[in-house]
């Protein structure tokens, strides 16, 4: 049997922890192939972003025709788009059908240049995404005001769907400790709110990339949303808890994506 292929879209980030990195581990630990395009290249560690240098458009889009000439992608992931010409130029790959089953995780902190450029580019990418999944400071910027609540999510997420993907999922993971994990569904014309138990750790480096992956990666595997979003959100759970121990540096680190801390075998 042949493993599927996901195609990730994103930055490298040098600690391992988040981006392309968490996203290809993501994809392993499901037993699918990953294929990668470099968006920019990221020198961080667990403490702190030193910089970011985004790949020019031309570099991207090579890359991307590259993949998309040969291999069989059955979904598609994107996370940093570090200029708005560069989301531009995915937004005309994804009008033209050429990014299935695709989901898109706006990651507007990282934008070098015009935020509001970004913001503009992302429109023109969201008719065509199956899931988008924001944080609560991402749907924040792309909607402009301050989702807060679980209320202010579902609303959100609503006007969000407005904007054109099928699915909404805002993630909750920064809510205070102590609550549960709380995300916000919109799909179908309706919000849900999905809980799950917070698991305690500081490390939850990556939830999100390893999240909006694991959604993929059930797309690609003929999930429809709902369930992917549901199976993306136990896994990431389990991820995070089984790396709550690791001391991979002195900030925030990494999640177990592969379920490694359970093995007994070291
Ligand atoms: N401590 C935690 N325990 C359980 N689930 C979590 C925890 N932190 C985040 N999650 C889950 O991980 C996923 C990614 O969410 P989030 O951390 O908000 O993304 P981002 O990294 O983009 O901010 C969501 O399903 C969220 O509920
Ligand atoms: C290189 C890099 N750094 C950070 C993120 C955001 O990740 P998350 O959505 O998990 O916060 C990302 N997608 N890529």
């Amino acid at each position: 049997m042949q493993p599927t292929v996901v195609l990730t879209i994103g930055a490298s980030d040098s600690s391992g922890g988040s981006g392309l990195q968490a996203d290809l581990r993501t994809l392993a630990a499901l037993r699918m192939h990953g294929a990668s395009v470099v968006t920019a290249v990221v020198s961080r560690n667990t403490r702190d972003v030193a910089d970011l240098y985004p790949q020019p458009t031309n570099v991207v889009t090579a890359q991307l025709t590259s993949v998309l000439d040969d291999l069989p992608v059955a979904a598609v992931k994107t996370g940093i788009l570090p200029t708005p010409e560069t989301a531009v130029a995915i937004a005309a790959r994804a009008r033209n059908g050429a990014l299935p089953n695709l989901v898109v995780d706006p990651v507007l902190t990282a934008a070098t240049g015009s935020r509001r450029g970004l913001i503009a580019a992302y429109e023109r990418l969201l008719p065509h995404a199956s899931v988008l999944t924001p944080n609560r400071e991402e749907a924040s910027a792309l909607l402009g005001w301050d989702v807060v609540t679980p209320e202010d999510m579902a609303a959100a997420a609503s006007q969000l769907s407005a904007r054109g993907p099928r699915c909404v999922v805002i993630t909750g993971g920064d809510f205070a400790a102590g609550a549960d994990a709380i995300d916000v569904l919109w799909a179908d014309g309706e919000a849900r709110v999905l809980h799950s138990p917070r698991i305690s750790s500081r490390n939850t480096d990556g939830s999100g990339a390893t999240f909006a992956t694991a959604v993929a990666a059930r797309l690609a595997a003929a999930d429809d949303a709902d369930a992917a979003v549901a199976w993306a959100k136990g896994f990431v759970g389990r991820a995070i808890g089984d790396a709550a121990e690791w001391r991979l540096g002195n900030g925030p680190g990494p999640i177990d994506q592969f379920g490694w801390s359970s093995l007994t075998l070291r």
